[in-house]
Order: structure tokens, then sequence, then C-alpha cells
């Protein structure tokens, strides 16, 4: 059973550890940031970036998002997870339409589930959950969480074209993918195809090479993605904002 990560109770048992951001999150987590909170929120320098690109374009894709040594460490985990037989074959569709449809996408994924997370981890999270607010305070979207899973895809894996959300439904709002191939070379395959005019899968499109480090994001009920087959083990944590549903 899927046991989706709320960020906000991460964020809680991260706080004990480090109190000084305790008050940062006593904040209601569904508003857009205010003023001091976002300031003393861990951020990145790539964070305007990446919300003005989601802004004017609706994606946007950031090499080195991640230094090598925080990818890499959350390129073991998912390692290890893996050969722990952690990982469940990925399905398609929803809670109780949930199915495994072979002719539709061939990954592996393990939830990032509520006090399971790593250190590694964790630090990520909290990256997101500054873009999070970052994206609500500029765009005004309402993001309330976030949810994610490793993924991984065994040589000759891949993802037919869809979309993460139908336009009208759903909670996903924002798709969020970092990569976490430190070898990754052209001729390694599994490079992420994202049409780039909304609602268009005929049109221009941008390959994106899941290197270790890069992170994309792209408003889930626009844009039409497929992972084209990947001729090597090919790793990744993807994940949603949200809106309250
Ligand atoms: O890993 C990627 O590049 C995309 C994955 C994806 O589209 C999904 O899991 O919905
Ligand atoms: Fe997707």
């Amino acid at each position: 059973m899927q046991a989706n990560l709320l960020l906000t109770v991460n964020q809680f048992w991260t706080c004990t550890r480090f109190p000084r951001l305790l008050k940062l999150f006593q904040c209601s987590p569904g508003s857009t940031a205010q003023g001091s909170h976002l300031l003393s929120t861990p951020s990145s320098p790539h964070h305007p970036f990446i919300v003005n690109s989601l802004e004017q374009r609706g994606w946007a894709v950031c090499p080195f998002y991640l230094d090598l040594q925080e990818g890499k460490l959350l390129s073991e985990e998912s390692q290890t997870a893996w050969d722990a037989g952690a990982f469940r074959r990925a399905g398609v569709g929803r809670g109780t339409d949930l199915q495994v449809s072979e002719e539709v996408r061939r990954d592996h994924v393990m939830w990032l589930q509520n006090g399971e997370t790593t250190a590694a981890q964790r630090a990520y999270l909290m990256l997101l959950e500054s873009l999070r607010l970052a994206i609500n305070q500029q765009l005004f979207l309402g993001l309330f969480d976030f949810e994610g899973h490793f993924a991984v895809y065994p040589e000759g894996g891949f993802y037919k074209a869809h979309l993460d959300r139908h336009r009208e439904s759903g909670d996903r709002i924002v798709s969020v993918i970092l990569y976490l191939n430190a070898d990754w070379k052209p001729g390694d395959g599994g490079e992420l195809k994202l049409w780039t005019k909304p609602a268009d899968k005929d049109g221009a499109f941008e390959l994106v090479e899941p290197r270790l480090g890069t992170l994309v994001c792209f408003m889930a009920g626009d844009h039409w993605h497929e992972v084209l087959p990947a001729c090597k083990t090919r790793r990744s944590i993807t994940g949603w904002f949200r809106i309250r549903s």
C-alpha cells in the first residue's frame, strides 16, 4: 500500500533536531510564504530561475540543482533499497484503479514515507519545501504538500507519453523530478522527452538527459512527457506538489 509522504510531518521531525527551524514551520504550511518566514527557509540559488521558467514556459530544467555529493548519497540509497527488495513495480492510475501495465511503463518505485526518510532525503525534501513556498509566493498556486518516490528503470525500462494529471481534476499540480545517474552518457538512453507546449504531443520537445543532480519541473496537467527506453539502470526521485483535494 502506498503511504505518501506529507512533508509537513517530516518537517516537524527535522525541527525537533534543528530547533532553529521549528519557528519557521509553525506558520500555516498551506499559505503562501510570509516575508521573514521565507528568509530563514533553507533555500537554493536555483529557485528564482526555476520559478520564473515555470511562470513563463510551464516547465524548467535545472542542471546541478543538487551538488554531486548530495546526489551521490541519494543514488546510493536508491541502490541499497533496490538491493534490499524495497521497490515495487509501478502501476498506472491511482487508488483502487491502480494497475500494473507493462505496455505503458516499466519502472519500479519506492515511496518516501513518513518517519522512514534518511538525512539525505530530508535535506532534499527541505529544499523542495522552500521551492514550494517560492512557487506559491510568485504563482499563487496554493501548493499544499509534496508526495514522492524513488524510481528505478531497469535496462529496457520506459514510460510512454502521458500527463501526470488530467487537466481539470486531480491534486497533482507541479511534477518535480531529480535524476540520480552519475555516469550517464549519450547512448545510455532514458532521456525525458518533454513536450514544451501545453496540451501538445506532436510539436516541439526537449530531451532531458537524466544526469546526477538535474532537476526538472513542469505543470502536471499541461505537459506531455515520456521516458525513452533506458539502456542501463536509470535512477530518479519523482514527485508532485499537490493542492488540497
Ligand atoms: O523520470 C522521468 O523522467 C519521468 C517520470 C514520470 O513521468 C512519472 O513518473 O510520471
Ligand atoms: Fe509523468
